[in-house]
């Protein structure tokens, strides 16, 4: 694994339930991302999709096999040491779980708390990142106040404002019609290239596809298929 793989998975195994309830949803995954590399994963509802990006992104424990995230290897990790993991990414989900009763300012700033970036940088940084997402006349709204690609926007802006080398969205353009859909995927993929960093982006949105570098395929919990667009 060299510096510039993000991640690197290794016979990763998972499953649910206990007992004779037990059933496997991951198989033999084997992936490597590396830095600026945008990926789509894409498969049928309950493939496991969802399972493998909650993973890598430590918000699950790893069972069997091996998942190396920016060099920590996450099998066997403690949860101070995923928690640790986790400020280093970055995540959209297909609803943007911004704070309502916080503008999208204090939303986006609220990332850089975590990274004890005193408060006049961050809200500098808040707000540029906000200017990056063409939001700058947006800044002082409230969530209520936004359209959802705006909103979905925020949720860009707050996940990339640490500037996190690894980006994971599930489905982030679910929830809009194709013009924002395809704004929110153009604005991730110009911002991944600018500061480098990964993105594994789960969706079942065919229109955006050819924003990927790779596009991989997931069924009955096995990435069977590569595809080099
Ligand atoms: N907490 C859980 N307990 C038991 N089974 C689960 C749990 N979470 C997911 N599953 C099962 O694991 C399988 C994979 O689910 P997962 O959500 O990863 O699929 P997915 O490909 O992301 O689906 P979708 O596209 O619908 O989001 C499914 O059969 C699902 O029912």
């Amino acid at each position: 694994m060299n510096e510039k793989t993000i991640v690197h998975i290794k016979n990763l195994n998972h499953y649910f339930g206990g007992k004779s309830l037990r059933s496997q949803v991951l198989s033999d995954i084997n992936l490597e991302i590396k830095a600026g590399e945008v990926i789509i994963m894409t498969g049928p509802s309950g493939s496991g999709k969802s399972t493998l990006l909650t993973l890598i992104g430590g918000l699950r424990s790893v069972q069997e096999g091996s998942l190396k995230v920016l060099g920590w290897e996450l099998y066997g990790a403690s949860d101070e040491k995923l928690v640790q993991v986790r400020r280093h990414i970055g995540f959209i989900f297909q609803s943007h779980n911004l704070l309502e009763f916080l503008t999208a300012r204090q939303n986006v700033q609220m990332a850089l708390e975590l990274h004890n970036e005193p408060d006049r940088i961050a809200k500098v940084k808040a707000e540029e990142m906000l200017h990056a997402v063409k939001l700058g006349n947006r800044i002082n709204y409230y969530p209520s106040d936004l359209s959802g690609g705006q909103k979905q926007r925020v949720a860009i802006a707050r996940a990339l404002v640490s500037q996190p080398k690894l980006v994971l969205a599930d489905e982030p353009t679910a929830a809009l019609d194709s013009k924002s859909g395809r704004d929110v995927v153009d604005l991730m993929q110009q911002l991944a290239k600018e500061q480098g960093c990964a993105i594994l982006m789960v969706t079942h949105d065919n229109r955006i596809l050819d924003v990927a570098d790779r596009t991989i395929y997931m069924e009955d919990g096995r990435l069977f298929k590569e595809v080099v667009l």
